[in-house]
């Protein structure tokens, strides 16, 4: 599925819609390519790719997935034998990598190693989930980079000053992301690590000071959620947060947060280098909406999902309990219904499960109201699950934003449970509607086994990656292996439910519910 408008050459391309990043004008079987947002890092200009010439696709994929380097702009940079060997204790600075070492032969990843995007290989554009198109369906191989240490680095451990800040709200394994980075950079022997406090506030806000970071300082840290640095939204000139980073001299930094962080350290990569600074930003995805395109999940929001059963669970057990319970639940989810969607495939209870990219209608004979009302009838128990972003078009906007911008979003969850109180009053059946907000609880909480396993290989690739000499880059999980990708390709918007997707489809089959959706 492409989207975007052909006929004013504005495209984007959707998460699902890989096989193409533009849009098709199929009289001259062209297709066009949006550039870079990135002015130093640009490596693809807009341009014209044959539609019929398969290998020019796959190439144009490439050159769109190339990651920055630094060699880009210090061309004479000599690279240097790498200082992280997993066969040490600790880093040996003198270390020479041998070739022909038994035990290090496989311990390196090559410049030139890719992972799939996509593995299923489609036999018709009608199968099930699809994004292919034409009769033949072709399966087309989209690469992006692999992971992991490289045998070369571009940087000298001991001119490293490194940072690490973290962004935007909270989410559960930040503090195992940074924990992972000291170490890693320690076992590569950087001594100089610093955490920059309150998110990009500490870097312009004079009143705070930076964090020595050592491995003793974070041994600890992962047994507690929030972050040790704090967060903040909002705020900051890019050029400012540059400016205090030539101050202070930090030439690596790791940036933990969301598509608005990634914006920011995405402009702070750009100045760098149109500076001339030999700096290298990496970023790690953190969000527990799950909104960062092209990847299998982001760090959270398995431990997210697993939170809201408490209280879908509790939601629950009070509708059963009660004479004709209703349970609702609210979930988070500015723009994306994916801790919604999951967290009611998990539980099993969930009635109906909103979200906001699927549209629903409260009143009429395919209401949601009505059909809580057949559950009453039926069953004597209903649980509803909405995200935060849900049924916004129900309510008048509120028309302001947060410090970074978000919209602020009216409160569908008290609206919801308000007519469904009063419907039942109206409809003169009694009804025990009770109504569960547990939004901060899911995501000020200490990461799962399965967050933490992902915190630890992302902090770990990220000070793999900078060490690389890549910069202006994000790591994230890619059909279950690690995989580097440029920052504007993951954030060209905010990935969404598809609601023709199969997940979705699961979903609505898990909770029986049926299709809400306005009618005209
Ligand atoms: N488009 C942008 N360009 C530069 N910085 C941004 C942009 N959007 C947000 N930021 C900054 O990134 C930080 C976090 O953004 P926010 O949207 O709150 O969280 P998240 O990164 O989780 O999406 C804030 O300090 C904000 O000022
Ligand atoms: O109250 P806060 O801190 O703004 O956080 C609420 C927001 O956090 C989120 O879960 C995640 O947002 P970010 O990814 O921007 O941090 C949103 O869905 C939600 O609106
Ligand atoms: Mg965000």
């Amino acid at each position: 599925m492409l989207a975007g408008d052909p006929s004013t050459g504005s495209c984007y391309a959707t998460p699902s819609s890989l096989k193409l990043w533009g849009c098709v004008n199929r009289s001259r079987n062209f297709v066009r390519i949006r550039g870079s947002s990135s002015s130093v890092t640009s490596v693809l200009s807009a341009e014209r790719v044959d539609l019929r010439d398969e290998d020019e696709i796959e190439a144009d994929f490439g050159r769109k997935f190339r990651l920055p380097h630094i060699s880009d702009v210090f061309p004479d940079l000599e690279p240097l034998p790498t200082t992280f060997s997993v066969k040490s204790s600790y880093p040996l600075p003198d270390y020479h990598f041998d070739d022909e070492s038994k035990d290090l032969k496989k311990m390196y990843v090559h410049n030139d190693d890719r992972v799939l995007l996509k593995v299923i290989e489609y036999v018709s554009p009608t199968s099930a989930g699809a994004d292919c198109e034409g009769e033949d369906c072709k399966f087309r191989h989209l690469r992006v980079w692999r992971a992991g240490p490289r045998k070369k680095i571009y940087i000298r451990p001991e001119e490293v000053k490194a940072a690490i800040v973290t962004c935007g709200g909270l989410c559960p394994g930040l503090n195992d992301v940074i924990r992972q980075i000291v170490f890693t950079l320690d076992k590569y022997g950087v001594k100089n690590i610093v955490g920059i406090p309150y998110g990009y506030r500490g870097f312009f806000d004079d009143s705070l000071s930076d964090i020595n970071l050592t491995t003793h300082y974070v041994q600890n840290i992962h047994l507690s959620g929030g972050s040790l640095l704090g967060v903040s939204r909002g705020g900051g000139q890019t050029s400012d947060i540059v400016d205090s980073l030539e101050k202070r001299g930090i030439n690596m930094l790791f940036v933990l947060g969301g598509n608005g962080t990634h914006a920011g350290a995405n402009a702070i990569h750009d100045e760098c280098w149109r500076r001339k600074m030999k700096v290298m930003v990496v970023c790690v995805p953190k969000t527990i909406d799950n909104d960062i395109l092209l990847m299998d999940k982001t760090f959270g929001f398995d431990t997210a999902v697993e939170a809201a059963q408490r209280a879908i669970s509790a939601a629950y057990i009070e509708a059963r309990s009660a004479y004709h319970g209703i349970g609702v639940v609210k979930l988070m989810g500015r723009q994306s219904g994916f801790i919604a969607q999951y967290a009611s495939l998990a539980s099993g209870h969930v009635n109906a499960c909103l979200i906001p990219e699927v549209p629903f209608t409260l009143h009429g004979p395919n209401g949601l109201l009505v059909y809580l009302e057949h559950l009453i009838h039926t069953q004597g128990s209903a649980v509803v699950c909405i995200a935060e972003g849900a049924g916004q078009e129900l309510l008048p906007p509120k028309g302001s934003k947060d410090a970074s911008g978000n919209p602020v979003l009216s409160d569908t969850g008290v609206y919801l449970q308000q007519q469904i109180k009063n419907h039942f009053i109206a409809a003169g059946t009694p009804a025990d509607v009770k109504y569960i907000d547990p939004t901060y609880m899911i995501r000020a909480c200490q990461a799962n086994s399965s967050d933490s396993i992902l915190c630890t290989v992302l902090g770990q690739n990220a000070v793999h990656g900078a060490f690389a000499g890549f910069s202006g880059i994000t790591v994230g999980l890619c059909n279950t292996h690690y995989a580097y990708f440029p920052i504007p390709q993951v954030i060209d918007h905010p990935r969404r439910v598809d609601p023709s997707s199969r997940m979705w489809h699961r979903c609505i089959t898990s909770t029986g519910q049926p299709d809400f959706t306005p009618r005209a």
